[in-house]
């Protein structure tokens, strides 16, 4: 990785952005896709599969044999693997639940907040690189306790985990579809493949600038969940050996994702540079990690406060904290998916079982998207009740507004029930 000494604030923008392709020209590829879908509906797939998947789809939906048949074909200690991650990823999801409260908001005046799942929701389950069944159990859990009655999933790959984490979550209809022309069918619907109200999922370019097209077409979606990425934040008190794995693990994803390391330790950076050329040389993904970290940096600043700063303009996907105090550090950091603290918390877990969502907000997007929960598979819906002695307390209040803001017959709904009751 090129270190940089101590960048002067105007090079941060240049220095922090992605190794994305303009948005314009993935753009251009996707928008036929979405139009092929649209028009030609089940033959368009099959024929972008031929063309993008090299794959020739007579089926686009797996069969109930399918998925009855995949628990066989995975031994048990990956079985029990991927059960205690639902299990972990469950309970911490359980915990978002949050009890109805209703609130007197003045004498007689009552409101209160419902949750309901959303009826219908896609869920996009990478699968050009890697068969990332992780997701599943990512997207299926909250929609399973969100009770989305409808979970339909497609995915480029046929690996058998990816089928058994979707029983396990209780998804209705799995399709083998990938790229943007999945995301094209969840929102359009096809002669197979439902139409939904919400498309979740991470996915490479074109996935991601498909759900930000059709976003636009009034089918809602979770976020940009773009490349994978990493920023370390290390000091002295740092593991070399840890942090370059800890950049390699999501250097590993795609020659597109980036990874990031901060450190006020010209020391540290040297040493994690050289460790993590030879740990990169014994991975069987090398290739695709080695062009991601050519996109890599490594940055010396001068404080912890620089240090701060810079990782909240950056505002990762993913950021670790291997440094004295992490949790007070955390503290400070307004911009990031997921947080990472210490020398034993590697950002695997998080990928993989320690309970949190790994689809977070990549590119910049962690200033303003939170990463996925039961929160986005729900509508809130606000109920309200007014008494009698109610509409006398709150009445002259609305009635005031609306004759300022020139609506007589807003009044007019809060008069006509005073005067009755007088
Ligand atoms: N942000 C997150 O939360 C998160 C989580 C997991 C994974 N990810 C990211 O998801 C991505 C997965 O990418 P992937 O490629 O392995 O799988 P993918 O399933 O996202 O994409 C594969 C599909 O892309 C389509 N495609 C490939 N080349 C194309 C082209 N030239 N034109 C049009 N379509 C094309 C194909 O149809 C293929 O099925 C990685 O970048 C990874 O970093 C992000
Ligand atoms: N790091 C990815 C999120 O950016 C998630 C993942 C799945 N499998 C491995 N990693
Ligand atoms: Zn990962």
């Amino acid at each position: 990785m090129n270190i940089i000494p101590f960048p002067a604030r105007d090079q941060w923008p240049t220095l922090l952005a992605r190794p994305v392709q303009e948005a314009q020209d993935i753009e251009a590829k996707v928008i036929p896709i979405l139009e092929q879908v649209k028009s030609e509906g089940d033959q368009g797939i099959r024929a972008l599969a031929r063309k993008f998947d090299k794959t020739e789809l007579t089926n686009l939906a797996f069969s109930e044999a399918d998925m009855a048949g995949a628990e066989a074909k995975l031994d048990d200690e990956l079985k029990a693997a991927i059960q205690q991650a639902y299990r972990n990823i469950y309970k911490f999801h359980e915990g978002q639940l949050q009890p109805v409260e209703k609130i007197e908001t003045m004498p007689g005046v009552t409101c209160w907040r419902k949750s309901v799942g959303i009826e219908k929701v896609g869920i996009y389950i990478p699968g050009g690189s890697a068969p990332l069944f992780s997701t599943v159990l990512m997207l299926g859990v909250p929609a399973q306790i969100a009770g989305c009655k409808e979970v339909i999933l497609c995915t480029p790959s046929d690996h058998p985990a990816i089928l058994y984490a979707a029983k396990l979550v209780g998804v209705t209809k799995a399709f083998r579809i990938g790229g943007a022309q999945a995301i094209a069918a969840l929102a359009y619907g096809t002669e197979s493949v439902p139409k939904v109200y919400k498309i979740f999922g991470p996915g490479n370019q074109y996935v991601t600038t498909a759900k930000m097209l059709i976003s636009k077409e009034g089918v809602a979606i979770d976020m940009p969940a773009g490349p994978s990425e990493v920023a370390v934040y290390a000091d002295d008190t740092a593991v070399p050996a840890f942090v370059a794995a800890d950049l390699l693990s999501q250097a590993e994803h795609g020659p597109d994702s980036q990874v990031l390391l901060v450190s006020t330790s010209k020391k540290l950076l040297s040493s994690v540079n050289l460790i993590l050329s030879s740990q990169m040389n014994s991975l069987p993904r090398r290739e695709l990690a080695a062009q991601s970290i050519g996109n890599s940096k490594a940055i010396l600043v001068e404080n912890e406060e620089d240090a701060i700063e810079l990782l909240n303009q950056y505002a990762a996907e993913h950021l670790i904290l291997s440094v004295e105090n992490a949790e007070a550090v955390s503290e400070k950091i307004i911009n990031a998916g997921s947080i990472f603290l210490g020398n034993y918390t590697p950002e695997s877990c998080g990928d993989y079982a320690s309970g949190t969502n790994h689809t977070l907000p990549t590119n910049g997007y962690a200033r303003a998207y939170s990463g996925v929960s039961v929160d986005s598979f729900v509508k809130k819906i606000t109920i309200q009740n007014i008494t009698e002695q109610g509409i006398k307390n709150i009445g002259p209040t609305v009635e005031a507004m609306a004759e300022a803001e020139s609506l007589a017959a807003h009044r007019k709904a809060v008069s006509i029930r005073l005067k009755s009751l007088f």
